[in-house]
């Protein structure tokens, strides 16, 4: 399959180096720049196997095309592009909900582009690991088991193992609430409130992140594989994760450089209004907005967190 890669981020441009192994992978970007080095993978340099291009019509002319754009980019990119990549396969590795719409990557594709077969590319996997060829196992996500089956084989290198499933929406939802959790838990390490609050964090985390995605449509045993708690356990616990370093330094009041992508803040506004909308308690995903908004002091929040309603587990 001939694979092209639109986005040249850390992701992308990782998801390029990994799969070029099978093969000539094309990849897509704004500014590549000719020394063939990124910006955002220090020290890693590109294969001769992958195919640079700034020019998005040539990109475009591709069947199937991995996405690498982060979910806030994402929904504008498709109304741009929507005339050129209907009909095509398009497989998201966006972790997060659409802060105007309210959805996650599938639906804004499915929106934007009624006729493309969508599909999600998910779970625990730093883009640095990667690179390096480091061991990874990602989920692939897509309700079509066939074209599933041929993106897993697609996707799948000697060092990079893909599992398989037709439950989009908890995939997608596992990747992206676990970035608010993992803000969550930068938070407990960088004010200094102990290991026993972060396992705290992160198991009740997991329950707000189940307990929303089951009521969006997942399958609950969804949550629990490589998309929703794998990439969980990972970013909760590596400073290599930016959503858990921008917790961090805003546990410690430190200062945090606002061009770093941080998938979990605007997940965090997403998911509060969601979390409102339909009535589903989440409680810890609703702090983690307030005090990325600054309308809260970690102390207060930690008061308020502990002093709701005592109740079973
Ligand atoms: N980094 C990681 O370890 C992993 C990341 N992901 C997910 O992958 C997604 C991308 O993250 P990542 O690659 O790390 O992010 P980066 O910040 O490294 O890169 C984002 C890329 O998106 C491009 N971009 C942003 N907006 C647009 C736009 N409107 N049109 C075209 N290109 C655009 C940027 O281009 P430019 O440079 O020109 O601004 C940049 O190349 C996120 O959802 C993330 O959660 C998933 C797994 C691991
Ligand atoms: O999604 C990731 C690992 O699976 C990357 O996490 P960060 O965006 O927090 O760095």
């Amino acid at each position: 399959m001939n694979i092209t890669i639109l986005g040249a981020g850390a992701f992308g441009t990782a998801l390029a180096v990994a799969l070029s192994v099978n093969g000539p992978v094309t990849l897509w970007g704004r500014r590549l720049g000719s020394d063939r080095q990124s910006p955002r993978l220090p020290g890693v340099t590109l294969p001769a196997a992958i195919n640079l291009t700034e020019d998005l019509d040539t990109a475009l002319n591709a069947q199937c095309l991995l996405l690498g754009l982060p979910a806030q980019a994402l929904g504008g990119f498709l109304a741009d592009h929507a005339d050129a990549l209907d009909g095509k396969t398009l497989v998201s590795t966006a972790k997060g909900i659409d802060l105007t719409h309210l959805t996650g990557p599938s639906s804004l594709i499915a929106q934007a582009c009624p006729a493309a077969h969508v599909a999600v590319l998910t779970g625990p996997s730093f883009a640095a690991d990667i690179a390096r060829g480091l061991p990874t196992a990602l989920t692939l996500a897509c309700t079509d088991p066939k074209i599933g089956q041929s993106l897993q084989h697609a996707f799948s290198t000697p060092v990079l193992r893909l599992y398989r499933t037709t439950d989009v929406t908890g995939a997608e939802l596992g990747g992206a609430l676990k970035n608010v959790i993992a803000i969550a838990a930068g938070i407990v390490i960088g004010a200094r409130l102990g290991d026993s609050a972060r396992a705290a964090i992160i198991t009740r985390g997991f329950a707000e992140m189940t307990r929303l995605a089951v009521r969006l449509g997942a399958r609950s045993e969804t949550l629990t594989g490589l998309s929703g708690l794998g990439d969980l356990t990972l970013t909760c616990t590596s400073p290599q994760s930016r959503n858990f370093r921008f917790g961090h330094a805003l546990g410690e009041g430190a200062a945090f450089d606002t061009t770093t992508t941080v998938e979990g803040v605007a997940t965090a506004r997403a998911v509060a209004r969601l979390a409102e909308r339909l009535g589903t308690d989440m409680p810890i995903a609703a702090m983690v907005a307030r005090l990325a908004d600054g309308t809260v002091s970690v102390e207060k929040a930690l008061e308020d967190l502990m002093n709701r309603p005592l109740k079973e587990e």
